[in-house]
This record gives C-alpha cells, structure tokens and sequence, in this order.
C-alpha cells in the first residue's frame, strides 16, 4: 500500500487554526450543494440518527460460551480505550515539529499528516491524521509510532488488540449472515490487515464552508471507528439525506467497506459518509480498517450470486483495488464503481 501524498500544497490544518482561526484558504472551501439553505451541521435532521441500527456485540454469539468468553475479554480492554483516547489528546496538543518528527513522507501513507491530498488543485479536507498499520504486527513501521506522549505506543498497541478481538468476532457473525460456516471470512482474508487512523479535526469559524472529510466509502472490510463522547462530526448517507450519527457512550461505530459490496454481490452496501466540522469543538475520531490481506482475490460468493440471479462485480485482488483507491481524491461511492461488470 502506498500513496503519494504531496504535502507542500496541503498545509497542517490544526496550525492553519492555531495561527489565525478567521482563515480558510481558498482550497478547502467546498460548495454543499446538496444542503442549500439548510445546515446540516445543526440539530435538524439529528432525529434521523436514532433510526442507525445498534447491536449489543455480547448478544451476537449468544450460546457459544467461547464466544463469550472472548467478547468478555474485549470488552474488558475498555480501560485501554480511554487510554488511547487521553494519550491521542496530548499527542495532538503538541507542537507541529514535535508531531513532524514521524511525518508521512511520500512513499508511505503511514504517520502524522495530511492524508488523501492526492492532486494539486483539489479541495482540501479540514483535518489532520495519523495513519499506522497494527496488524499483522510484523507490518508495524514504529518509525511512525509516536514516543510522545510517553506510554503512547503501548496505548495504541492494546487499543488495537481489543478492536482485533471485536473484529473477529465481528467477521464471524457476519459470515454466519452471509449463510457461511463461522470463520469463513477470517479464512478468505488469509491475515486479517488492520490499519489505524485517527482523524484530528479542528474548529473552523464556518464549518459549513469546509468538509472534515469528503463524501466516501471505506475500501476494506469493516471499519470499526471510536468516536469522542461530546460532539458530532461524522455523517452517513441514508436516502439522500446526510444523516448525523451522534455518539454513544461506550459504543463503537462499525461501517461495512467496499469488500463486504462485492463478496456480497450488492446485497449488502458500503456505507457512504463524511465528517463535518464545528465552530467551538475540535474532535478526535479513531478509525481501525479491516481489510483482506493485499493478495486476496475479492469477488461475490457463488451462492449469493446464485440466489440474486447474476452477478454484478468483477473479480479484484484486493491489492490492486486499494492501491487505486489512494492514487484520487475521496469522491463519495465513485471507486467502487470500477468493480461493477461492465464498468
Ligand atoms: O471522523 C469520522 O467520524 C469518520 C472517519 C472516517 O470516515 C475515516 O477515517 O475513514
Ligand atoms: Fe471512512
């Protein structure tokens, strides 16, 4: 996996704020076409929020005692993310050449910068990120891995080991939806690739201007995202509509990625969304991707094409289909597209 971010024309934005918050340069501005005359930014479609479906993660494999035995160990990892989140705190707050010292460089997407800044000209996003692969471990590149604040790395390491377990634990449920045994999944996904980034997004005196991050699906699997308690940012498209998905205490988000579309032969959609920013409240997000390792050839499972009739999306190694991915801008469920028979 590898991108080539040109970080000369994308500047840091938590610094951008710091030195002069009436700003915005003329690149991040975007024009919310979709929302004239109403912000979605406010309370008004906040109601839409209570119809995201919750699924209390001890219920799903209710009767497998091992199951929960191992869920139970999961979520007994909820110190940890605190932790993580405490820690993520003062990484952020500090100076930009101390952050700098593990900046992404260009031929890598891993460390502390500003991601998805793949072409001159395009309109920037209103956040910073720092960007690690976790797993496999022996992936693990600690030249990026903060040293500061101390304690930092170990808070990542077992933030992401209980998001691993959950994960799995997830990917079994969901071939047993998908009408395969238990471990289908894990098995086609060979290793199970998880990659880390948590997402900075300052204020901005008019968030209606700039995006947090641009309209997109995620490219891998499942995408399990932390958010903070005490704002809102992200926003999923259902119908339409941009509907806001406040955050619950304790709860973790998990969106379904482009793979799950094609295994799924379209039965089951990757979710489109984007973050969006506020005035008063910087926020923090924290996204582990789920992806199948970069050889794995995605294609949809026989039986549910079968069942469906035909068959709608190509066969893709999901290297290639990743690497693709970064070469664009974000651009809402356009990549997917290249998938599809007949594309
Ligand atoms: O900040 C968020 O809630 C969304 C993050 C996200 O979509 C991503 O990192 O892919
Ligand atoms: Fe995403």
């Amino acid at each position: 996996m590898s991108s080539t971010p040109d970080m000369a024309f994308a500047p840091n934005v938590q610094e951008l704020v710091r030195s002069d918050p009436s700003q915005i340069p003329e690149n991040f501005l975007v024009i919310r076409n979709e929302e004239k005359g109403k912000s979605n930014n406010t309370a008004d479609t906040c109601h839409l929020s209570s119809e995201i479906p919750i699924v209390d993660l001890s219920l799903l494999s209710r009767g497998h005692k091992e199951e929960l035995n191992k869920l139970d160990q999961a979520c007994k990892e909820w110190g940890f993310f605190q932790e993580m989140k405490d820690a993520t705190a003062k990484f952020f707050e500090l100076p930009l050449e101390e952050k700098n010292k593990i900046r992404m460089l260009s031929d890598d997407f891993q460390g502390y910068g500003q991601a998805y800044a793949a072409s001159q000209g395009q309109t920037l996003d209103w956040s910073d990120a720092l960007f690690l692969n976790v797993y496999p471990s022996h992936h693990r590149k600690l030249k990026f891995w903060p040293t500061s604040p101390e304690g930092f790395t170990d808070a990542i390491g077992a933030y992401s080991s209980g998001v691993k377990r959950v994960g799995d634990e997830l990917l079994r449920s969901l071939s047993l939806t998908l009408g395969m045994e238990k471990d289908a999944l894990l098995k086609l996904h060979q290793e199970v690739v998880q990659v880390l980034r948590v997402n900075y997004y300052p204020t901005c005196h008019m968030p209606d201007n700039v995006l947090g991050l641009s309209p997109h699906s995620d490219t891998g699997t499942i995408t399990i995202l932390m958010q903070e308690d005490n704002v809102t940012g992200l926003q999923i498209r259902k119908g339409g509509e941009w509907v806001p998905v406040k955050p619950i205490p304790n709860a973790l988000v998990v969106n379904v990625g482009d793979v799950i579309e094609i295994l799924s032969n379209g039965k089951y959609k990757s979710i489109e969304h984007r973050a969006v920013t506020t005035e008063t409240k910087a926020r923090i997000s924290y996204a582990s991707f789920l992806l199948p390792h970069l050889d794995v050839e995605v294609e949809p499972f026989d039986h549910i094409v079968e069942a469906l009739g035909s068959r709608r999306y190509k066969k893709v190694k999901y290297g290639d289909y990743l690497g693709s991915s970064f070469k664009g801008k974000l651009k809402g469920k356009e990549h997917i597209e290249t998938a599809k028979i007949g594309s």
